[in-house]
């Protein structure tokens, strides 16, 4: 699934292409076990390649391997339909092998002076490790030794028995012409039948059949004498291994199975000899074969089919001493093992070497895939990046050129300082960097204010709120400002980034519409809406508050007399009396004309009065430009909670009124109740 996944995701078409062979590679991998898996122990496979085999003499239990392997299906598992042949005196098995007449056939150590000679024989696996030739020869004939034989009528193969015969007289000094030798008649009882003294036989059975029935024969064994030539051996046509060497490997190793399954159990195949092969033979005499082959094949101490190339090179030594083979000759092409992959490594190579070739092969195109995957991801992902960064500086350079960005350090200094803020403030950059974030600050900030600010961001809070700065050239800027602490991992404030937002224009706007541009005070709108708003406080339970409402005495003459500029300036004047002498959170306002008005919060009726009184003496000894001398008339009132501002202003009014009446530059409030106005 996470495979068809990622083939889904897009990709290069070659690069598709590429992850579908990986696949496919893996998808064969996944297949080869089965195929080239061993046939299981007891499973027969349909035989597909039918194959001879010549024996070098009838059956016996000599040829037990082969028995089994077949018996045993050892052949058909290894696809072959085998069949085995006796031997035919009337034809040489090395020349039944090389004419192709059959595939396969039996043979001793003959078999090297066949193929030095140019007959294209190749051993595929010599079987006997020690040749059971042996030469028999009647007890009383008084043979005791090779050279008794001197002169004597000698029955042997030509061509396969005599080296070993020859090697074995050379022994004692005999040569080719210090005996008699005639052809085998392959009579196992031909020293009885014929005049011949002695003859070649297999130490394996025939001295049994002569013991058997009571005849002393003497044996001379060539390995008494040094001669130890291999047995009987496998071998094939070199143009049988060249066309169908799968065969010959095939053959070797069920043949070498045989064996072993053979010598584990000569009780089994000596049954199957007996029902199948030789009825003749007699189970005493397969038997005692059985032994005489177990020590030929030694299979407790050497591997069936053991090869040692040295023997071979001996062996051709003597017979070449022999004049049986060209000085010349040597023994290249003679084994098997030079034409075919040994069976482990086939093995080996198939179940192992391949698999791991082709699975490298998928994972390195897998790799391949990934990797182009990769880099287009990478390549991508950096294009990305390259485009945000590009983007970002853009951004920050906008951000730089248009807002107001300060950053400082942990100890409140000037790290970085936007374009847009130097210009607002007229400073160059390198004039603040370093320097104090107090070096902006105008002084008419509130101090507490300042402080709540500090403590916020040194908390690792943020703080909003408006302050003062001053430009370079002396003129005030009103900011918002957001401040933000920059903290590391831990929580260590490492400095504050602050962002703020020019709200000059915007407050002076806002002043201009609340202010009386004479007097600089609040004007009848900004008044007419603080008087709306210490209502609604009252009505919700806050405390009461009061107002006065002044005007001054006979102003008309103070125009009249000085003219209206100076009755302005006599206007300023009283209205800068008025600011300096209320309280922080009480307003002032010009009500209009040359009246004006203070609202007093949290202020009872009588706290106004006193306050009134207070006022009236202040503008009574204050000295105005040309010894003018004014005074002004105070009406007072308290607001009574549900009560209409405009009853409210008409009891004020009605004191003022009142102290009007009363010959001026005095306080009066109204004596009455809620709900008399
Ligand atoms: N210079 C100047 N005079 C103003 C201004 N507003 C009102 N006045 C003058 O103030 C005078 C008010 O006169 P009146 O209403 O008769 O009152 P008064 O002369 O003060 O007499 P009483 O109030 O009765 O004491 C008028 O002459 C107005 O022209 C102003 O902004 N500047």
């Amino acid at each position: 699934m996470l495979i068809q996944r990622f083939l889904q995701l897009p990709m290069f078409s070659t690069t598709r292409a590429l992850a579908r062979l990986a696949l496919s590679l893996l998808l064969m991998v996944s297949l080869l076990p089965s195929a080239w898996a061993e046939p299981a122990e007891g499973v027969v496979a349909v035989p597909e390649t039918t194959v001879s085999l010549r024996l070098n003499w009838f059956h016996q239990f000599e040829f037990a391997g082969y028995y089994a392997a077949l018996e045993k299906g050892f052949f058909a598992e290894e696809g072959l339909n085998v069949h085995i042949l006796e031997r035919d005196p009337e034809t040489a098995v090395v020349d039944d092998v090389v004419s192709g007449f059959v595939d396969f056939g039996v043979a001793d150590s003959s078999l090297i002076v066949a193929r030095m000679n140019g007959k294209p024989v190749v051993m595929v696996t010599p079987i006997f490790q020690h040749s059971p030739m042996v030469l028999i020869s009647l007890a009383e004939n008084n043979i005791l030794g090779p050279a008794d034989l001197a002169g004597k009528t000698l029955m042997y193969q030509l061509d396969q028995d005599d080296a070993v015969i020859a090697a074995t007289l050379n022994e004692v000094g005999l040569g080719p012409k210090d005996i008699i030798s005639v052809p085998h008649s392959f009579d196992d009882w031909a020293l009885l039948n014929s005049d011949i003294v002695a003859m070649s036989a297999y130490i394996s059975n025939q001295p049994y059949l002569y013991r058997e029935k009571n005849i002393e024969i003497n044996i001379i064994d060539p390995a008494n004498y040094g001669i130890d030539f291999y047995g009987d051996s496998l071998f094939t046509s070199e143009r049988m291994i060249n066309t169908h060497p799968n065969v010959v490997s095939a053959f070797q190793r069920a043949t070498i199975r045989g064996w072993g399954y053979a010598l584990e159990h000569p009780d089994e195949i000596i049954d199957l000899i007996l029902r199948k092969y030789q009825p003749e033979k007699t189970r005493e005499q397969l038997v005692y074969e059985a032994k005489s082959i177990r020590r030929m094949i030694q299979p407790d101490l050497l591997d069936v089919g053991l090869i040692n190339r040295h023997r071979f090179d001996r062996i051709a030594d003597i017979y070449r001493e022999r004049g049986r083979i060209p000085a010349e000759a040597d023994l290249t092409g003679f084994f098997a093992d030079d034409y075919l992959v040994p069976a482990d490594v086939h093995s080996v190579f198939l179940h192992w070497i391949v698999p791991l070739a082709i699975i490298s092969m998928a994972v390195l195109a897998l790799m391949f895939v990934i990797n182009q995957r990769l880099q287009r991801i990478v390549y991508q992902k950096t294009h990305d990046a390259n485009e945000a960064r590009e983007k970002a500086e853009r951004y920050l350079a906008i951000l730089d050129r248009h807002t107001c960005v300060m950053r400082v350090d942990s100890e409140l200094k000037v790290q970085y300082i936007s374009i847009a803020f130097c210009e607002l403030t007229g400073y160059e950059s390198h004039q603040l960097l370093g320097k104090p974030h107090t070096f902006l600050m105008d002084e008419s900030n509130n101090g507490l204010k300042i402080r709540q600010l500090l403590e916020a961001t040194s908390a690792g809070k943020n703080w909003q709120g408006e302050i003062y700065l001053k430009q370079k050239n002396g003129g005030q800027l009103v900011m918002d400002v957001f401040v933000e602490p920059v903290q590391d991992g831990k929580g260590k404030v490492l400095g504050y980034n602050a962002v703020y937002l020019d709200m000059t224009q915007k407050k002076n706007a806002e002043l201009l519409s609340i202010t009386d541009t004479l007097t600089n005070l609040y004007n009848r709108n900004k008044i007419d809406a603080l008087l709306v708003k210490e209502s609604k406080l009252v009505n919700r339970g806050s405390p009461v508050f009061s107002i006065i409402l002044l005007d001054i005495d006979h102003f008309k003459l103070i125009n009249d007399q000085y003219g209206h500029l100076m009755g302005d300036q006599v206007l300023r004047e009283i209205a800068r009396c008025l600011k300096h002498n209320i309280r922080e959170t009480d307003y002032v306002g010009r009500w209009g004309g040359e009246e004006f008005m203070v609202i007093c919060a949290n202020t009872s009726l009588m706290g106004a009065e006193a306050l009134a009184e207070m006022l009236r003496a202040k503008m009574e000894q204050a000295e105005f430009p040309e010894h003018i001398h004014a005074t002004s008339s105070f009406g007072v009132a308290e607001y009574f909670p549900g009560e209409s501002i405009d009853s409210l202003i008409k009891r004020a009014d009605e004191g003022l009124y009142w102290a009007k009446n009363s010959g001026r530059n005095c306080v009066r409030t109204r004596p009455c109740h809620v709900g008399s106005a």
